[in-house]
């Protein structure tokens, strides 16, 4: 790269991006690498503060930033579209709806290195086609190729070091418990609310079935769902301590294994996560059919995203497991469900 005064750039290639800002207006590349100075374009460089610029000079075995921000970017991972490099940078933006899947020590890995930075939004966060979920680039104009091929080693070693997981759609079966809603002593509050969730996410509902605070007819029902071939269960109330509370005895009866009772994360402390082979089943407490957002829609993207969860991935809920419950709920661009594992 070498240096020259602007009126003596006319007919040289600019070696980088040049940012013009225009306060409250606009902040864009007013001239790209690449381009080929002209008389017309010194007045404007020179309005922009620029005496003086870098004329392209490419010492070997280095890069520039952008073809430097492209490898690092195209060696990150999967279900990714890359934006054109701008200003030396490449964002990452998403090919499809999905859950965001981050490995944040690699990512720290990365950052450890001299001079390049990747960053990403949070793992398991629910994404929809075209949102940008990274952006990466070098801090200086140019750097040893040595360095990007670090960075591509650390991405294959740990590959994908993010990613996006399609969603699926799933036909899902609801269990509505409660002696009060069965005798019709209340009104069903909680079916609708999961219709809504499931519709929402593309999935089918079977119609809900009703049972009383009754294990026989909760793990009787279980059965009847999975025969007639429900992909996710869903049981509703009798999570907590009430005498009448038998939900958890319920799915232990129809032969699930539990994966977990009780979850870091509030609305959500009473929730319960387990298996029949490799279907979920899941008991729901009351708070998820109070409250707009719960542990339901952070397990349930997991699912829709084919994880099959464990206790760890329930554990570690526990960073960024508080529902801040905002009047303007904007999640899942938020803290909410943000920690776990990658
Ligand atoms: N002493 C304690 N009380 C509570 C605890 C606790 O640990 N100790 N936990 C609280 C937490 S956390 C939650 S969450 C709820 C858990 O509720 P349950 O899942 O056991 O829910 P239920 O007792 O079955 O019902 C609670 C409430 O909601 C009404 N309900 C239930 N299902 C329906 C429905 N389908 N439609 C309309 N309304 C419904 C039910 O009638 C009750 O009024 O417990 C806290 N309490
Ligand atoms: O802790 Mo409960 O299961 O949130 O309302």
């Amino acid at each position: 790269m070498k240096l020259v005064s602007v009126k003596d750039a006319v007919g040289m290639v600019l070696a980088h991006d040049m940012t013009q800002i225009i306060p409250g207006k606009s902040k864009d590349a007013a001239f790209r690498k690449g381009h080929i100075i002209t008389s017309k374009d010194v007045p404007q460089l020179l309005s922009m503060g620029k005496d003086h610029i870098y004329i392209f000079e490419l010492k070997s075995n280095h890069l520039h930033e952008n073809d430097a921000a492209m490898r690092m970017a195209t060696a990150a991972g999967n279900g990714i579209v890359l934006s054109e490099p701008k200003e030396g940078k490449v964002d990452l933006l998403s090919s499809y709806d999905g859950l965001v899947k981050v490995n944040h020590r690699a990512l720290h890995a990365i950052n450890e290195e001299i001079e390049v930075m990747f960053a990403t939004i949070h793992t398991n966060q629910a994404v929809v086609a075209g949102k940008m979920i990274g952006g990466t680039r070098i801090i200086p104009l140019t750097i040893p190729e040595s360095r990007i091929e670090k960075v591509e080693k650390i991405c294959k070693e740990n590959y994908p070091l993010i990613e996006v997981k399609p969603f699926k759609s799933m036909k899902a079966g609801i269990i509505i418990t409660g002696t009060e809603v069965y005798e019709g002593r209340i009104q069903d509050g909680f079916g609708p609310v999961l219709s809504k969730k499931f519709t929402e996410a593309n999935c089918a509902s079977m119609k809900p079935i009703f049972v009383r605070d009754d294990a026989e007819m909760i793990a009787e029902s279980i059965q009847v769902l999975l025969h007639e071939g429900a992909e996710i269960i869903v049981i509703s109330g009798g999570m907590s301590v009430d005498p009448d509370d038998v939900t958890p005895v319920g799915i232990k009866k129809a032969g699930a294994s539990i994966v977990s009772y009780g979850a870091p994360i509030l609305p959500g402390a009473m929730f319960l996560l387990s298996y029949i082979e490799d279907v979920p089943v899941l008991g729901l407490p009351g708070c998820v059919m109070y409250n707009k957002r719960s542990i339901f829609d952070l397990v349930f993207q997991r699912i829709l995203a084919g994880e099959k969860l464990t206790r760890q991935d329930i554990t570690s809920l526990g960073h960024g497991g508080i529902c801040l419950r905002c009047e303007n709920c904007i999640f899942p661009n938020c803290s909410f469900g943000k920690g776990g594992l990658y």
